[in-house]
């Protein structure tokens, strides 16, 4: 027995320690995904891997800093935005898996050419979450989801993408960190594989991740508290009064500012993670883009016994009608998000 699967744990006869290809295959089998997504998670994951290599290199790499543009959102562009995006696009257009793929750093999605083989999914991604935390040497991470192509288009367009999160057939993000982690999920668990660089591939660590129903860490940028709508403050102040206040215990505090990293933390001890809408722009419905960062960890959270809203309806049944759209999300331990959520319905709506 390896290192990696002695330390391992065990639940029934599934264990932990197999390769993240052995896990697809098993999934294979199990008529959970068919052998075109297993590949193009594959894909994914080898990019992924290329983006950690980068990402560790940091200032040796000549990879931080700003690009000096900006995305179609007006956000100005880090070195290791536009190199991971770059790292997905080309793992990806060669792959004979996607029909086209749309990124937090394109305008519009980009079909696969007709030179390439081309197959029948579609793929979204967030290239580097958290990328104002690349210079201080903190958490990043790359976030992705997979639509399938709707029957008889050749060529997709953005319109072709607006599809709830509900279709999502795979999702995942991995986690720049310490170690890097890439986390998953088909519709069938959440699970966690780890970079064993020395044999160059994702081990699964984790198998049937749980996220604790009940937890006393909340994740939100308080700076923003005077921006936020009266049930979002009301929610808030509450459990910041502790144990002698309305909720009756006491609250811990932790917001690291890069969603993937956050949401690993969650996903590993519980929690709640939220970005609300605010005043601060009230035509933006939040801050966090629904296809390519609230979807999928919406997915990878449910799958985990957790729970995602936007404070008033399940994250995943949204109908999306822009491929940027943004929108509020509450996520995490199941009975804490209904707590959230329940503020905001009582309320008036904003
Ligand atoms: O700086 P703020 O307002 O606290 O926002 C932090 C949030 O913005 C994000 O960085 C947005 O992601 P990008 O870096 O991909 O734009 C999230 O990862 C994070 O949760
Ligand atoms: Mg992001
Ligand atoms: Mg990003």
């Amino acid at each position: 027995m390896s290192p990696v699967q002695a330390a391992g744990t065990h639940r029934g006869t599934r264990e932990t320690g197999i390769s993240l290809t052995r896990y697809l295959i098993e999934e294979q089998r199990a008529g959970h995904v068919c052998a075109d997504l297993r590949l193009l998670i594959e894909v994914v994951a080898r990019a992924c891997k290329s983006i950690s290599h980068a990402v560790s290199k940091g200032a040796l790499g000549n990879v931080l800093g700003d690009a000096g543009t900006d995305n179609v959102q007006g956000e100005a562009q880090k070195k290791l935005d536009v190199l991971s995006n770059e790292i997905l696009i080309e793992a990806n257009e060669w792959g004979g898996h996607l029909a086209a793929l749309a990124s937090e750093e394109m305008d519009h999605c980009q079909a696969i050419p007709n030179v390439y083989p081309k197959g029948n999914y579609l793929l979204l991604f967030d290239p580097l979450d958290g990328s104002s935390n690349i210079d201080v040497n903190i958490s990043v991470g790359t976030i992705f989801s997979v639509l399938r192509c709707p029957d008889g288009v050749t060529q997709p367009t953005d319109e072709h993408f607006l599809q709830p999160g509900t279709a999502q057939v795979a999702a995942g993000y991995t986690v720049y960190g310490p170690s890097t982690v890439l986390v998953l999920t088909v519709g069938h668990g959440t699970h966690a594989f780890t970079l064993d660089r020395e044999q160059g591939g994702f081990v699964m660590t984790q198998r049937d991740i749980r996220i604790p129903e009940e937890t006393q860490e909340f994740a939100v940028n308080m700076s923003n508290m005077r921006h936020w709508y009266p049930p979002m403050r009301r929610y808030v102040e509450d459990l910041l009064a502790g144990k002698t206040g309305p909720r009756g215990k006491d609250f811990n505090m932790r917001w690291v500012a890069s969603m993937v990293a956050d949401v690993h933390r969650i996903l590993t001890r519980g929690g709640i993670f939220i970005y609300p809408r605010d005043t601060k722009d009230p035509d933006k419905p939040g801050k966090l883009r629904l296809m390519y960062e609230a979807n999928p960890m919406a997915f990878v959270v449910e799958q985990a016994g957790g729970a995602a809203t936007n404070g008033y309806e399940r994250l995943l049944d949204i109908q999306p009608s822009k491929l940027h759209q943004r929108v509020a999300v509450f996520l995490g331990s199941k009975n804490e998000v209904a707590v959230a959520t329940r503020y905001h319905r009582e309320a008036q709506p904003a």
